[in-house]
């Protein structure tokens, strides 16, 4: 678990907690203290708020829980307050104190106050492949640039580990408008401890960092990231949706030379599912790949091209 902590202590609120009715009626201050472990090596390097847990939506959150629905414990308000923060995939561990200073104790006192610890749940890692593309400069860089930043992001997104990249190729566009410049594609598989959903709004994250805008579709891009494949469909653990915001398998995947040439680059034995059957990404990619080609790298490794090892970083 990481040594970093963001500490936000001494938030007051009023709140109708308590067992007793007048409590219930009156209302009475609490006093909370969040202790946020999580690694802030990003944000530390980025200096950007979407890098790490801002305290201010921290403070917001904690005070709407103490004004809003009453409970009968501390111990509720503390769990409730420390599953809200423990939802953030970035939160290793919560920990929450109550104070209630005003309790009814009957006898002199100086504080009563009730401190719950949360850790995140750990999830099995799942299979999963993101599909990379760029055919438009960024900040005078060119695609391949704003492509081998986009894995180097993907490698320190949090619930991601063995990102493995495959090389990097030239693709000629397919669909969108006529005249628009080749692409530059690659394909990284990874383990996933976040939902599908979460790694799509992680990929929208990355997206957004590298300028991305939605216009055009199929038009011209900075950068373009698509999940492709979420789970294991050989073992039958992937998962499948039709939901428009999230499509499972990406459902032009199955024809695309760009995505499927890469991909069988940096994993051969892959697999993909197509409706009820299951298909080997090696042979999609024989019929598909037309137009593919693979860039050199940029520095010469010798007589033996390793990039078509895939190489994890
Ligand atoms: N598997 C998926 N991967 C990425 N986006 C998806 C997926 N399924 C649905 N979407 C949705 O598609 C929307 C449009 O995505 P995007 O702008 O990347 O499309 P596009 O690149 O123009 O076309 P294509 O989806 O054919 O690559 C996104 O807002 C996203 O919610
Ligand atoms: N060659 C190529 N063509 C495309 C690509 C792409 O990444 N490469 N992406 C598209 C929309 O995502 C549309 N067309």
């Amino acid at each position: 678990m990481s040594a970093d902590r963001i500490s936000l202590r001494g938030v007051r609120a009023t709140g109708y907690h308590g067992v007793f009715e007048h409590e219930r009626r009156d209302g009475q201050e609490f006093v909370i203290d969040v202790e946020v472990t999580l690694d802030l090596g990003r944000a530390g390097a980025t200096d950007d708020l979407h890098d790490t847990v801002d305290y201010g939506a921290l403070a917001a959150g904690v005070v709407a829980r103490v004004e809003g629905e009453p409970f009968d414990l501390i111990e509720r308000l503390a769990t409730v307050i420390a599953e809200d923060v423990r939802r953030d995939r970035r939160v290793e561990e919560v920990r929450v104190t109550v104070h209630k200073p005003h309790a009814p104790v009957g006898v002199p006192f100086g504080d009563v106050a009730v401190t719950v610890v949360r850790t995140r749940e750990t999830a099995a890692p799942v299979p999963v492949v993101v599909a990379l593309g760029a055919n438009l400069p960024r900040d005078g860089e060119a695609p391949e640039v704003t492509v081998e930043a986009a894995v180097a992001a993907l490698e320190t997104t949090p619930g991601l580990a063995h990102v493995t990249a495959s090389a990097l190729f030239d693709s000629d566009p397919v669909g969108g408008p006529a005249d628009q410049p080749v692409y530059v594609n690659a394909v990284v598989v990874a383990r996933s401890t976040l939902s599908a959903q979460d790694l799509l709004e992680a990929l929208h994250g990355i997206e957004a960092r590298f300028g991305r805008s939605r216009d055009v579709r199929w038009g011209p891009r900075t950068l373009d990231l698509d999940l492709v494949q979420y789970g294991d469909p050989a073992a039958g653990t992937d998962v499948v949706s039709a939901d428009p915001a999230l499509t499972l398998p990406h459902p032009r995947a199955h024809a695309r030379g760009f995505v499927l040439v890469p991909w069988a680059d940096v994993d051969p034995a892959a697999v993909l599912r197509h409706g009820d059957r299951v298909l080997a990404v090696r042979d999609l990619a024989g019929a598909t790949g037309h137009g593919i080609r693979r860039r050199a790298p940029a520095t010469a490794p010798g007589p033996d091209d390793p990039s078509d090892e895939g190489h994890e970083r």
